[in-house]
């Protein structure tokens, strides 16, 4: 059976996690929280998966890498110089990163990106998130895969066109651009919406998170997945054959 080992075994995700992987065939190598040792659970792992923090990642992908252990990175927040990190780690060992595990918007990221390619840029595209009280990061790293998924079908990167932060005297909303809008309150799993608003009517996607199960599924249905990848970068889609 494969060994999982978690990263962020005490927080609201690795707990999540330790509850299905017996359920789903797996066992548990271990887990570590701040001031543990990568290196011994990426040694007793066949495959880690990571729900911790940002600041964990580069020692993590080092321990992964030197006992060439597979790795699923579920952490967000992260910068552009978490993910050279992370290519340079999928140039040694398998590594799947992404913002959201789930079936469901891995499914709505690829309706997003095929909305986004067959509406011009008088559609203009806000996409809406709400999380619980205790999430750091914002924009949450779905929100930033779909703004990736508009942005892809619209065939421009991202970074040229996204806007996080309106307040004040903002002007007039410039055509092409992505905005993001962040909610935090009370205990919401995870809700995503992304708004393609045109002249004189809308289209909404989205989807609602109901419990946090979901995510623990999906990232060890993605572990198993990647346990026996040769090195390289891979993507929930591959695993969801989506
Ligand atoms: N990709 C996806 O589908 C999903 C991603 N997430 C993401 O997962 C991450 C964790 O979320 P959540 O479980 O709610 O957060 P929590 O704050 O509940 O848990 C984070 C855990 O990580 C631990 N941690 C912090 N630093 C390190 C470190 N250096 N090494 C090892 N462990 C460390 C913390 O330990 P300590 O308390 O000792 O500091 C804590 O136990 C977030 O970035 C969140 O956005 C969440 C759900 C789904
Ligand atoms: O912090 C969370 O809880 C979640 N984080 C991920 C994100 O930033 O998108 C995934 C999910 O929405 C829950």
């Amino acid at each position: 059976m494969t060994a999982i080992g978690i990263i962020g075994s005490a927080g609201r995700m690795g707990q999540a996690l330790a509850s299905v992987v017996a359920d789903m065939g797996a066992t548990l190598a271990g887990g570590i929280d701040a001031g543990g040792d990568p290196a011994a659970i990426a040694a007793a792992a066949d495959v880690l998966v990571d729900f911790s923090a940002p600041s964990a990642l580069e020692t993590t992908l080092a321990a992964a890498i030197a006992a060439h252990t597979p790795i699923l990175v579920g952490t967000t927040g992260l910068s552009p110089a978490h993910h050279a990190m992370i290519d340079a780690a999928a140039a040694k060992i398998a590594v799947l990163q992404t913002g959201n595990v789930s079936l469901g918007v891995t499914l709505l990221a690829r309706l997003v990106r095929e909305a986004a390619a067959s509406l011009g840029n008088d559609w203009d595209i806000e996409i809406v998130e709400m999380h619980h009280r205790h999430k750091v990061d914002a924009p949450s790293g779905t929100a930033l895969l779909l703004g990736e998924a508009a942005a892809a079908g619209r065939g421009v990167p991202l970074r040229e066109v996204k806007v996080e932060d309106r307040a004040g005297l903002t002007g007039a909303r410039s055509e092409g651009t992505i905005g993001f809008a962040s909610l935090r309150g009370g205990s919401v799993a995870g809700d995503h919406q992304v708004i393609f608003a045109g002249p004189g009517e809308r289209i909404e996607l989205g989807h609602r998170a109901e419990d946090r199960a979901i995510f623990a599924r999906g990232a060890i249905t993605a572990a198993l997945w990647l346990a026996d990848k040769p090195a390289g970068r891979y993507q929930m889609s591959e695993v969801l054959g989506l």
